[in-house]
């Protein structure tokens, strides 16, 4: 399984929804899109799922116009919508077979599918009756009746109570291990939770594509953590003068010293402490952001 988004515009009158926008997913992997409210993700999601038209550019799942791999692709939208008079079981057998599958395979793989998504017990109470996390849980159920390479979730858990939270991130780390996922969310620690990879969109475009270790590196601050004794304190009006410090600011029960090179000047501010005597119980090279932080930094 390969999906390639390549360039891809839309635009809704004036507003420019997704602006030439490119990556590419390789099978097994589970990769969250991340975004806040407006940047363009729900329109990206529904352009892959062949729901919208793309003005400009294409989209290829195994080298194949993605129009005609529609049966490789289970799609989750952000409000997935039942009729609340039906069973689960029959929610999926009626879905089933608008997507033409066999009635006779429908019966053998929906309490499977049930099972899996956790509502074996559920499988004949009317929908109506169920939780935002349980309605959830069957609309990645019906995503995935027809066994797809690719599931494309538009935000799957943004809407969920911290219960129903739970309950779909545990589901979508058991179904990650068999299908690929792309996932969108403006939660960033709910991705984080589940996907090895991160692309960010702003404005429609691509901001950001990158592991959590590469994001991490990539915007590790040029700074080192010092804890020392109060005695110790003159030191600190010592490195002012130095040429590779750039500033000192005060960090909870520490201080935050930003130099030039992280790792020539580390060794230097540790030997000029040790010259001057003084004792560190502290000392951190480097200091990283969460991805939260990253996140804000970016989209903000
Ligand atoms: N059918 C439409 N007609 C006009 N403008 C639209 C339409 N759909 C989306 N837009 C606009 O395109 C931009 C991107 O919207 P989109 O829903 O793709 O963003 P999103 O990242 O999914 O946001 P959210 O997290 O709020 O769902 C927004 O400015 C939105 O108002």
């Amino acid at each position: 399984m390969r999906l390639e988004i390549k360039n891809i515009t839309k635009k809704f009158k004036q507003k420019t929804a997704v602006n030439d926008f490119s990556m590419v997913i390789d099978a097994n992997e589970c990769v969250g899109l991340i975004g806040p409210n407006g940047a363009g993700k729900s329109t990206l999601i529904q352009i892959i799922a062949d729901i919208l038209n793309a003005d400009n550019g294409e989209i290829f799942l195994d080298g194949k116009k993605i129009s005609s791999m529609k049966n490789q692709i289970g799609y989750l939208p952000q409000y997935p919508n039942f009729f609340s008079w039906m069973t689960a079981f029959e929610t999926l057998s009626f879905m089933g077979t608008l997507s033409g599958l066999e009635k006779n395979e429908l019966q053998k793989e929906i309490p499977l599918l049930l099972e899996k998504v956790g509502l074996g017990k559920e499988a004949h109470l009317h929908v109506g009756t169920f939780s935002g996390g349980m309605k959830q849980r069957l609309g990645i159920a019906q995503a995935l009746l027809h066994k797809p390479a690719l599931m494309i979730m538009d935000e799957p858990v943004s809407a969920l109570d911290p219960i129903g939270r739970r309950e779909v991130l545990n589901l979508l780390k058991e179904i990650k291990k068999e299908t690929t996922i792309l996932l969108s969310t403006h939660i960033l620690s709910d991705a984080e939770e589940i996907c090895e990879r991160f692309v960010m969109i702003k404005n429609g475009h691509k901001i950001e594509d990158a592991t959590k270790l590469e994001l991490l590196e990539r915007h590790q601050e040029s700074a080192i953590f010092v804890m020392i004794r109060k005695a110790d304190f003159q030191w600190l009006t010592m490195l002012d003068h130095l040429p590779y410090v750039k500033k000192i600011e005060s960090c909870g029960n520490g201080f935050k010293i930003h130099v030039k090179n992280l790792e020539t000047d580390a060794n230097c501010l540790i030997q000029h402490g040790l010259d001057s005597k003084v004792m560190f119980t502290k000392f951190e090279v480097g200091i990283q952001d969460n991805l939260e932080e990253i996140f804000l930094e970016l989209v903000v």
